[in-house]
Order: C-alpha cells, then structure tokens, then sequence
C-alpha cells in the first residue's frame, strides 16, 4: 500500500517536485501528468488539489498527508496535524496600504483574503477594525478607495510596489508546511515514515 499525498496546485507545486527531486524521489509522472488530477508514483499516490481542499482532504482522511500553505492552516484551522514546515512557499503577512493617505476619521477598513487572520490579529493589539473579504487583487482595495489598507501576502514586494503601495506593518512569516491526517499517522505509520523521515530538514528551516 502507498500513501495518499494531497499537494497544493499552483505555486507550491513546482517548489514540491524541486524539494522530492532533491530527495531522490522520481517525479517523472507528476511532471508529466498533463491535466490529471490523480497520479501514482513509485513511492506514492498523488492528488492535485487548491490549498484549501488539500487541508480538506487530508482532514477526512482521504489524503494521509498535505503540503499546504501555513496561510490557509491559520485561517481555516482545519483538524489536522500540522506535521513540519518545508523550506519553500516562504513569505511573509503585512498590513499595506497607500504611503500617502491620510488616518481616517472612522474605523479603519481592512480588504483582505484572510478575515480570521486579520480579525485574530487585531483582536490580540486591542485593535477594532472593518474587515471586507476579497478573494483576490486585494492590492486593489485600497487603490479604489473601498478600504484604507490591505492584509496580504508578501514575497518579492513586486505587486505592492507596482500598484504604489508599501509595508505599513509587518505581521509574520510563513512557509509551506506538511500536514497529516490524524488517524493515518496511527494506523498506517510504517508506509509514512519513510516519506515523513525524507521530508525531515536537519538545518533550520524558516
Ligand atoms: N506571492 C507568494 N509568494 C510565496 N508564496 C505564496 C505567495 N502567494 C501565495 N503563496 C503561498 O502559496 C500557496 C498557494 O498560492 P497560490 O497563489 O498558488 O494559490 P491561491 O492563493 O489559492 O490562489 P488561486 O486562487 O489563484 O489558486 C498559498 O496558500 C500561500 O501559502
Ligand atoms: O510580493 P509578491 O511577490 O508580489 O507576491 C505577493 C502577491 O502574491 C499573492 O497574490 P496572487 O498572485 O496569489 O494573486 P491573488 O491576488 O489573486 O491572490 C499575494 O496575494 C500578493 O498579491
């Protein structure tokens, strides 16, 4: 038997197969899965899912393990163990906005893909804020006027740069992280560990 992995498609996929091929994993048949969903590799079943359905998947124990981002394990707090973090998918969350605008008057808006984290992270500064869901170009908000400022991703600084925004407020990092469903790291602990034990990083990580 083989372990199930649910890995985010997107921007940690490709970070993924470069940290398995660094592991001596042969990723042949996930790089050429074309627009499969499902593959099988010598050492595992893969699923290809978005970040949020990874935790998912991994949380109803059809995947025994996820590589996910730490943004959605924050938000959603899904019931899964969160195993170890990996070296790549490293970014950071900042509170950014318009170097130029003024303080408002009112409380101040907040647009962003992240409410809970937002919401747990004013709440923890005593801070009372409006927060609008966006699910997406949150840089945006601020740019039309809909919000004051921004809760968001940043790596390279590229997109804020580009649409003249800048860091208000730095909040914290975060990488990709490996998670586990509860009962697989129980029940089928011989076909993991040795995939777990690979993943391992001897030297800090983040
Ligand atoms: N700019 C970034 N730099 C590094 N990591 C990022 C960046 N943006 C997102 N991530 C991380 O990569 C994960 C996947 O991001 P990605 O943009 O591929 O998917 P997404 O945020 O779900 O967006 P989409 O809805 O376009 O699929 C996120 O959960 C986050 O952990
Ligand atoms: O600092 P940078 O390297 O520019 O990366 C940061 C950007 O990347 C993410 O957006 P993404 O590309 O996932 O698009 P989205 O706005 O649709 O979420 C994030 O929300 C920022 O917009």
């Amino acid at each position: 038997m083989k372990p199930v992995i649910a890995l985010t498609k997107g921007r940690l996929e490709k970070q993924f197969m470069e940290f398995l091929q660094e592991r001596g994993y042969d990723v042949r048949p996930l790089l050429n899965k074309g627009r499969k969903l499902q593959v099988e590799t010598d050492d595992f079943f893969a699923v290809f899912a978005k970040g949020i359905d990874v935790a998912t998947y991994v949380e109803h124990g059809i995947a025994d393990i996820g590589i996910v981002g730490e943004d959605i394990l924050l938000e959603c707090q899904p019931d899964v163990f969160d195993l170890l973090p990996l070296p790549f998918g490293k970014c950071r969350f900042a509170i950014a906005g318009d170097p130029t605008a003024v303080n408002p008057m009112r409380k101040q808006r907040i647009a962003t893909k992240y409410p809970n984290i937002t919401t747990k992270y004013f709440r923890e500064r005593g801070k009372s804020v409006d927060i609008l869901k966006l699910e997406g170009s949150v840089e945006l908000a601020p740019l039309l006027g809909l919000a004051d400022d921004i809760v968001d991703i940043v790596e390279t600084g590229s997109t804020l740069k580009e649409n003249g925004l800048v860091v208000k407020e730095e909040m914290f990092t975060l990488s990709a992280r490996c998670i586990a469903n509860r009962n697989s790291l129980k029940l089928k602990k011989a076909i993991l560990s040795p995939l777990l034990d690979s993943f391992r990083i001897e030297e800090a990580v983040i």
